[in-house]
């Protein structure tokens, strides 16, 4: 039987309260695990999902306040992070205006796709470069997200690899993307393409990379090719490549160590994450953390 239109619109509809439902609950189990109204510093992602975040921490601040006199700072990775910080009536500061010294506590971020090893595809609202400095300097990256994004491998539902470019260099960043085996990278355009390229919060564009699906370091462990042979890459691999692009500011995958393991080699954070809480389509809460956190 042909779904009729009203039909198809109330399907859009639960399948949309089911995503924003996810979201919401990832995030308000992230904030109880890694937030405490005593953290000084925090970083705070860009994106839809970490809308709810902010939510949860103002709840859990109203909840329980920090000691008389004591700021919670929040860190934000670009305009729409800081704009959601400051609506939550909670404290922003720049990231060039923390202490030399200063390292954040935690950072709350979303991303467009987790594989099994907690390697992300983010940038895909064009958020990417800031976020990697906030994770870099964080103890520990804690990633919220709804179960679309739960996937074994990266570019299996996510088509793409947003990749931050210098406007002067992105023709010839596009040419080797072209030779590393990407399929038709692209400049990525406003929906109204008078309106010309996606800008980012450093005024740089955004060039949108497809591969072939990335293999793990764990593929590679078990014998598996991620050189690039035949266009098959692994994570880590292929985003040393691309950050070695002439014009590349930044490259939307977050692979590497995490915060705990980079603290341990003597750096002072890591691009992974250290869990991830995916918000079920049933309501749950499933949640994937490194090892180090496990043990
Ligand atoms: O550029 C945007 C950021 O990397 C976001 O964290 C990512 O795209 C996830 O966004 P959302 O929570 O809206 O799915």
């Amino acid at each position: 039987m042909a779904t009729t239109a009203a039909e198809a619109k109330a399907k859009a509809a639960t399948s949309t309260a089911l995503v924003e439902a996810a979201k919401k609950k990832a995030a308000f189990a992230a904030v109880a695990e890694h937030f405490t109204s005593t953290m000084r510093f925090v970083g705070i992602g860009s994106g839809s999902t970490i809308v709810y975040g902010v939510e949860a921490i103002k709840a859990h601040l109203a909840a329980h306040p920090p000691p008389q006199g004591h700021i919670n700072w929040f860190v934000p990775t670009g305009w729409n992070s800081r704009k959601v910080i400051e609506a939550a009536g909670l404290t922003p500061i720049a990231f060039d205006s923390l202490p030399a010294d200063a390292q954040l506590e935690v950072a709350f971020d979303g991303a467009d796709e987790v594989d099994d090893e907690l390697n992300c595809i983010k940038g895909g609202g064009a958020c990417l470069f800031q976020e990697k400095l906030v994770a870099c300097r964080s103890k520990k990256f804690v990633c919220i997200a709804d179960y679309r994004k739960n996937q074994q491998r990266l570019l299996t539902n996510w088509p793409t690899i947003p990749i931050e470019v210098a406007p002067i260099a992105y023709a010839s960043v596009i040419r080797e993307l072209v030779a590393l085996g990407s399929v038709k990278p692209i400049l990525r355009e406003h929906t109204l393409s008078k309106t010309g390229p996606v800008q980012t919060d450093q005024s740089f564009y955004i060039i949108d990379a497809p591969f072939k699906q990335l293999l793990t370091a764990g593929d590679v462990k078990q014998g598996k090719d991620g050189s690039g042979k035949d266009g098959v890459w692994e994570v880590e691999t292929l985003a040393r490549r691309i950050k070695a692009i002439n014009g590349v500011l930044e490259v939307g995958l977050f692979c590497g160590l995490n915060g705990i393991q980079a603290q341990a080699a003597g750096l002072l954070g890591g691009q992974k994450p250290v869990a991830v809480y995916f918000g079920t389509a049933e309501g749950e809460v499933q949640k994937v953390q490194c090892s180090e956190l496990t043990n």
